[in-house]
């Protein structure tokens, strides 16, 4: 069952993934033209860009496969996705139906492309485009999962005190709804350890000489694949709150 804890360790491993996945993109340069608007044959420009294409037809090939079966997964062209061919599975949930598809998938694909992604990857074109649009893809799903997660979040903080967070919720009252989800010490633990993970993930390992120690290597962030201060203030600024985002948002329509 969900609990407090469950949550937690839910996040925490998925820090991984993360730190992971943005290692894999950095590993590319930018590819500029794969993020720009595409051209008909006829030179006609078209709405999207090889980028988009390519994360549209492969949500559509993931959802046929049963991704979006787990309410966990929720695809970012959720009005392309086919239905699924993949056997069933009963997927117990743990959230209020009303208040399950709370998304923030917009601001995520805005925040990952105009703010993240110039911070990870170096300018310069390669060609391989594919190759970098399946690292952004990753990037983006696990983000998605993650900041999405919110949803659970919310739903034990809820149960854990139904009272206070009732009146709130008729009160349509979001500040107060957000100073009584957060919990700040566990913010100041979580970006930290994702600073942490990045500069333990993203070192060169030789066999010469120790393994490498935070006190030796944080001291020069251009040591790392990807830097471990843009890892501490993407959680910051940008995952954290849009987690806490999700939670108001769920809680909003918790009791519809
Ligand atoms: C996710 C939680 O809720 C809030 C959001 C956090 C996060 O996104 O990491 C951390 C602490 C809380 O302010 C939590 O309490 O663990």
């Amino acid at each position: 069952g969900l609990s407090l804890d469950t949550v937690r360790d839910f996040l925490t491993r998925e820090e991984d993934t993360i730190v992971f996945s943005l290692i894999e993109r950095a590993k590319y340069p930018l590819n500029r033209p794969a993020y720009d608007p595409l051209h008909s044959a006829a030179g006609r420009r078209l709405n999207a860009s090889f980028v988009e294409l390519f994360i549209r037809e492969s949500e559509a090939v993931q959802s046929k496969a049963g991704r979006y079966q787990s309410l966990q997964e929720i695809p970012f062209f959720a009005y392309r996705v086919p239905s699924a061919l993949a056997p069933p599975y009963n997927f117990t949930s743990d959230l209020y139906p009303a208040a399950a598809s709370v998304n923030v998938n917009d601001a995520i694909w805005s925040m990952y492309f105009d703010e993240l992604l110039p911070r990870l990857a170096k300018n310069g074109d390669d060609g391989n485009y594919a190759v970098a649009a399946d690292a952004d893809l990753a990037c983006l799903q696990v983000l998605s999962r993650r900041i999405n997660y919110g949803r659970y979040v919310a739903e034990v903080k809820f149960r854990g005190d139904q009272q206070t967070y009732t009146s709130l919720i008729q009160a349509k009252d979001r500040d107060a709804l957000v100073k009584l989800l957060t919990s700040e010490a566990q913010e100041d633990v979580v970006k930290r350890r994702v600073e942490k993970k990045a500069a333990v993930f993203g070192q060169s390992v030789t066999l010469d000489g120790p393994v490498q120690t935070d006190a030796n290597s944080q001291a020069n962030s251009s040591l790392f694949k990807v830097d471990p201060s843009v890892v501490y203030e993407l959680y910051g600024q940008r995952v954290i709150p849009l987690t806490k985002q999700v939670e108001v948002e769920y809680l909003l329509h918790r009791l519809d």
